[in-house]
């Protein structure tokens, strides 16, 4: 029997970093998705296969190696959502080493010990291959490691005994609600992994998808009623979410005051967002009223992104770039390079579009759009194999 689940990236249009601290963030779900398949393996062949395509590593480990790694912390591990302790992923860090993880991608690793902790939890020690490939660019603020931990979860709780499944469902299919709640809280487990320190704002919109405010590990539903548009930019500047959440919490303790007075503009900002967009346009002057009250808070939003340290040269000039068309834009994820959005109002033309696309291309950076608010995770079952 073979799994299959996918899981969507985010952009956060208002609040990252501030939602770290317990302040609001809203953030929708975009159509791009990581993908993870499962395949149990017959005990005879004793190895669990993890295949990264996007990265373009393979790993194989022997159950009995693994269990010999683990035992003396207790494994098999609670299959309830768990911390993984520090103990752990030394153990499993030593895993991962003998497998020579190439030096230059040694920052990736901690998505293997994320897996490693979820697949011993969630399946034990069965033989299996998982293999892992995703339309997101990682490690670019699209949430792509969010969308590996929950795609991850909900492939290996799909063919565990703590959700019982219809597996003669054809096509992809929804978790049920609580079903859909342990796949997230096992994926704020491996968040937790590659992060430190997750607000649980990407893992959760990216299990239940749409438009969504979260605020002290609370989620709630955002009815968006706005056409919303967003060109995505990448500046392909690689930077690291936990470093610069880490980065903004020393800074908040060196600057108490300050840095409190700052997150609280945030979480203003991400409030209007959520009422502009839940309110619904009479006329057109109306909507563009509010596409321009949107392109200010993210204006604002930006600079007081800039105040706590994560914006970078790539992002001020697309910055630059997009106010030249009058386009308003603001960093998106944790900064730092990554990705920028820039808002597209219902009436641009297309020929702005194209000038501005072209001018961002011949820095290098790379311009796309996603569709905004689609599902969350889902999963589909394989019965030929
Ligand atoms: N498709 C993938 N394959 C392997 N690892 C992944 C994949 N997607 C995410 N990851 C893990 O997530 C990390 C990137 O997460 P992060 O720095 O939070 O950036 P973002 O979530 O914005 O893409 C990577 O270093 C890797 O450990
Ligand atoms: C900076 C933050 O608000 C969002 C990080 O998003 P990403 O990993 O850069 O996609 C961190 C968090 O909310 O956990
Ligand atoms: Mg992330």
């Amino acid at each position: 029997m073979e799994v299959t689940a996918r899981a969507p990236g985010k952009i956060i249009l208002a609040g990252e970093h501030a939602v770290v601290h317990g302040y609001t963030a809203v953030a929708s779900s975009i159509d791009l998705y990581t993908v993870v398949s499962l395949r149990l393996r017959s005990e005879d062949e004793d190895t669990v296969k993890l295949k990264l395509n996007d990265i373009g590593l393979d790993f194989s480990w022997s159950v009995g190696r693994i269990k010999e790694v683990l035992s003396h912390l207790g494994s098999p591990f609670s299959s309830t959502p768990t911390s993984c302790s520090l103990e752990t992923i030394k153990s499993l860090a030593t895993l991962v080493d003998e497998q020579s993880f190439p030096e230059t991608k040694i920052g990736l690793a901690s998505g293997v010990y994320a897996f490693l902790w979820l697949y011993t939890s969630i399946l034990g020690f069965k033989p299996a291959t998982v293999t892992v490939s995703s339309e997101l660019p990682v490690g670019a603020g699209l949430g792509s490691s969010a969308a590996y931990c929950v795609s991850l979860s909900a492939a290996l709780l799909a063919l565990s005994d703590s959700v019982k499944l219809d597996v003669s469902q054809k096509g992809w299919s929804t978790f049920k609600e609580t079903e859909a709640e342990l796949v997230n809280k096992w994926a704020f487990e491996g968040e937790k992994i590659i992060h430190g320190r997750p607000s649980g704002v990407d893992n959760s919109v990216s299990t239940f998808g749409n438009v969504i405010k979260f605020k002290s590990g609370v989620m709630t539903r955002v009815d968006s009623n706005m056409p919303l548009k967003m060109l995505i930019t990448n500046t392909k500047v690689g930077r690291d979410t936990k470093a610069l959440v880490a980065n903004v919490s020393a800074r908040k303790s060196r600057h108490p005051d300050a840095m409190c007075s700052v997150l609280n503009a945030i979480e203003a900002i991400s409030d209007e967002w959520s009422t502009i967009i839940q309110s619904h346009a009479v006329d057109d002057l109306y909507l563009s009223a509010n596409e321009e009250k949107l392109g200010e808070l993210m204006e604002m939003n930006q600079g007081l992104l800039l105040s706590i340290g994560v914006s970078h040269a790539s992002i001020e000039n697309v910055l630059q770039t997009s106010m030249k068309y009058k386009l308003a834009s603001k960093l998106t994820g944790a900064g730092g390079g990554g990705c920028v959005l820039t808002l597209l109002p219902t009436h641009i033309s297309g020929e702005v579009i194209n000038k501005l696309v072209e001018e961002l291309g011949s820095f290098g950076f790379q311009c796309f759009s996603a569709g905004i608010g689609g599902k969350g995770v889902q999963i589909s079952f394989d019965h030929s194999s």
